[in-house]
């Protein structure tokens, strides 16, 4: 039976996060500032912005790497986030996938993936533990979706750059997250791993809820479904790519303030 059938990951009710007055401060400069913010189970959000926005930083506090100097974070209705570490929240369900990559290159792409999946249960003596055909069919099934199948017994190492990133998804995805942030999936790829990229984040939306911070706009226009823009630390626009290409106040912070130069 597919994982998820059996955990109740979709309900389109409660929203998975909501955000409300988040500020965060780094030595006094805020970098998210009354920030309110609700995502619903289900769906993909693309977060775009120019830089020093705060996406990354919206990213960092929904993984706990950050904690927020005021404002609520709550996972699914309840859980505040803002009271809990980045492993806890990783045990919760969000998985974050950073740009750095993070994978063994001595070690193939399914022992990659298999350190991961145990790794989720969160004790040193399983890792000597016998995969089960659960387990087995799980790893296969994740390899398919993220196109490394016909990989899985080559070393990590010798992948390209976008196999690499797809094998770090495959890992976030392994451990069964509910919720998955990744930041720029696609920096550095070659074109066709960027539209492989873009169906990749499809086929995961299908089953789980996406949050996905990008600067390619040929990216989003492609493949967004839901645009959220921020702009010094808080939500500017929300919207379908559609209404935010039209939006006057989006096209002025990307383009550097346009009006003030012609006033
Ligand atoms: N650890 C930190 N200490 C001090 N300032 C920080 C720290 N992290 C982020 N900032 C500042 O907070 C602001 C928001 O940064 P953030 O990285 O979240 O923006 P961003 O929208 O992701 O930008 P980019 O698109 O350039 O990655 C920036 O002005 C940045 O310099």
């Amino acid at each position: 039976m597919p994982y998820n059938e059996t955990s109740p990951r979709i309900n389109a009710r409660t929203p998975i996060i909501r955000v409300e007055e988040l500020e965060v401060s780094f030595d006094g400069f805020k970098a998210i500032r009354g920030l309110n913010f609700s995502l619903e189970a289900g769906e993909l959000r693309f977060l775009i912005g120019p830089n020093g926005a705060g996406k990354t930083t919206l990213l960092d506090v929904l993984c706990g790497k950050v904690k927020p100097s005021k404002g609520k974070v709550l996972f699914k209705g309840q859980t505040d986030l803002s009271k809990y570490q980045e492993h806890q929240i990783a045990q919760l369900g969000i998985g974050r996938k950073f740009q750095a990559p993070s994978i063994f290159g001595t070690l193939t792409v399914e022992e990659n993936m298999l350190l991961s999946m145990r790794q989720k249960r969160g004790l040193l003596s399983t890792l000597l533990a016998k995969t089960t055909k659960e387990q087995r069919s799980r790893l296969q099934q994740d390899l398919e979706m993220i196109g490394l199948a016909g990989k899985a017994k080559d070393k990590a190492g010798s992948l390209s750059h976008g196999e690499k990133q797809w094998l770090e998804i495959g890992m976030l995805l392994i451990q069964e997250p509910e919720l998955l942030l990744l930041d720029e999936p696609a920096a550095g790829m070659t074109d066709s791993e960027t539209e492989k990229t873009g169906e990749l984040l499809h086929r995961i939306n299908s089953r789980q809820t996406v949050v996905v911070v990008e600067h390619d706009m040929e990216f989003v226009r492609r493949f967004a479904k839901t645009v959220t823009v921020m702009h010094e630390g808080t939500v500017l626009r929300e919207g379908s790519m559609q209404d935010i290409q039209e939006d006057d106040k989006v096209a002025e912070v990307y383009l550097g303030k346009r009006g003030e130069r012609h006033d």
